[in-house]
């Protein structure tokens, strides 16, 4: 096991490049289920939540092929193989098998996901879904039971605006006989580079991006050759290191649309951005101003850079206020930022933030992908070497963090474990 280390101080200058975007890439690799040919992606990004999924897609007989960042998956021999417990333990996205094998065969067998802890988080939506489009779903010792006679297209309206239960039931509809509205979905970009995929594939789907999507189903799906959109979330975590950290940097293989509210705040705070067509110039102000932010679906600020963005209010004048209203307990980074000396109360659902703080170098963990993103933030702002364990979660979001950091002339690396300390860390 092993332990990311940030020596602080370094000013941060030059280019990165922006990985594949890491939940579509999740829900693309699915997909590929339901083809009775084979699907070519290209640009996926190399962290674990890829591999994890591929060697998923080779268990249930997926002829797989991954070329650098490029893979082929020839589903013509894939089974119905049940998977209730293992890899599909380790990330979120394996729900995703649910809406794909239930498309193609009818019927699964899938254990509960996992995926960072950040309170709550439900898939009855997907659920109620998969029954409206006429599967029986139960749950059986921790896996979810699906079966259908017939899938039949159905109007359905989600209680919550939810992103994995709105490309869940695209996946479980593509192929439905008849039509499937879905009604109040989620809107992210991540769910029109799915729509994409299975239209090229010959899905019949209008209305991605909005909030009624509306499907025809079809006989069969064709294999393809997709490419990727940039991960909009790495995209913003280096957008708010070089606000944070940075001289003068240029954020490369971006949608800059894709980010405004991030974007709309860092300019409020003080930070000078240009945008072109695939980059983004990024340089601080010589003061940063505090500002509050409120985490909403797309297109509102994301829950996935509040982690982020609450290290980075820890440089500015005044006090911000943090409001996570899709996942209101996604603060357990905040107890991590307070022992860098970070002063931050979490109060009634937002962490208040009051700084400018001198951050100081600590001993702390990553609980989760975003947490750990904002910690290396933190280390990258603080005087001495941080050292951060729970690097796992970092690698299941983050491609190649160390390179890309020292790249830009961050001191960054990596430390094997002590004995004590991988103790004291599964204790923790
Ligand atoms: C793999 C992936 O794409 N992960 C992203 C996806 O997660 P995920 O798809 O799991 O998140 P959702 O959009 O489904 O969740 C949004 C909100 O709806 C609630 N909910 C969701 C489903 C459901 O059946 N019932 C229910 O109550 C959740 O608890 C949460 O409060 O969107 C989140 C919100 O943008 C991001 O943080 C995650 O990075
Ligand atoms: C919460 C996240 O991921 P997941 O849904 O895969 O756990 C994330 O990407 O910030």
């Amino acid at each position: 096991m092993h332990k990311l280390l940030v020596e602080g101080g370094s000013r941060l200058r030059g280019q990165v490049r922006v990985s594949g975007a890491k939940n579509s890439a999740v829900a693309l690799l699915p997909a590929a289920i339901l083809a009775e040919s084979t699907v070519k992606i290209e640009g996926l990004p190399d962290i674990s939540d890829v591999g994890i999924l591929s060697d998923l897609l080779r268990e249930i007989g997926g002829e797989v092929h991954k070329d650098g960042r490029n893979i082929s998956i020839d589903p013509s021999n894939m089974i119905a193989m049940p998977l209730p417990n293992g890899k599909v333990k380790k990330l979120r996205a394996s729900y995703y098998f649910m809406g794909a094998m239930l498309g193609r065969f009818n019927r699964a067998v899938i254990g509960l996901p996992g995926g960072c802890h950040l309170g709550p988080r439900p898939i009855d939506q997907h659920i109620k879904g998969f029954e409206a489009l006429g599967a029986e779903v139960t749950n059986e010792q921790g896996a979810i039971y699906l079966r259908a006679k017939e899938l039949r297209g159905a109007r359905i309206y989600l209680d919550v605006v939810s992103v994995g239960a709105t490309i869940n039931i695209m996946l479980a509809a593509v192929r439905a006989k008849g039509k499937t509205v879905i009604e109040n979905a989620a809107k992210e970009p991540e769910i029109i580079d799915v729509a994409t995929l299975l239209t090229s594939m010959g899905a019949k789907i209008k209305g991605a991006g909005t909030d009624v999507i509306r499907i025809e189903g079809v006989k069969s799906l064709s294999g393809c050759l997709h490419t990727i959109i940039p991960d909009r979330i790495e995209a913003g975590t280096y957008t708010i290191m070089a606000a944070a950290q940075g001289e003068e940097m240029i954020i490369d293989n971006v949608i800059p649309q894709h980010l405004e509210s991030l974007l709309a705040k860092l300019r409020e705070m003080g930070v000078t951005i240009e945008e072109n067509d695939e980059q983004l110039y990024v340089k601080p102000g010589d003061k940063l101003k505090a500002v509050d932010i409120k985490t909403l679906v797309y297109p509102g600020f994301p829950t996935d850079l509040q982690q982020p963005f609450t290290s980075l209010l820890t440089k500015a004048e005044g006090t911000g206020i943090v409001t996570d209203t899709i996942y209101q307990a996604r603060f357990k980074h905040v107890d991590e930022l307070r022992r860098m000396n970070a002063s931050i109360k979490v109060e009634g659902g937002s962490a208040i933030v009051s700084g400018p703080s001198k951050l100081q170098a600590a001993k702390v963990k990553a609980s989760d992908l975003r947490a750990g993103a904002a910690l290396v933030i933190a280390g990258l702002m603080a005087e001495g070497v941080t050292e951060i364990t729970g690097v796992d979660h970092i690698e299941r979001g983050y491609e190649n963090i160390t390179n890309k950091l020292i790249e830009l002339g961050a001191k960054v690396w990596y430390e094997e474990m002590s004995d004590e300390e991988v103790e004291q860390f599964q204790d923790s």
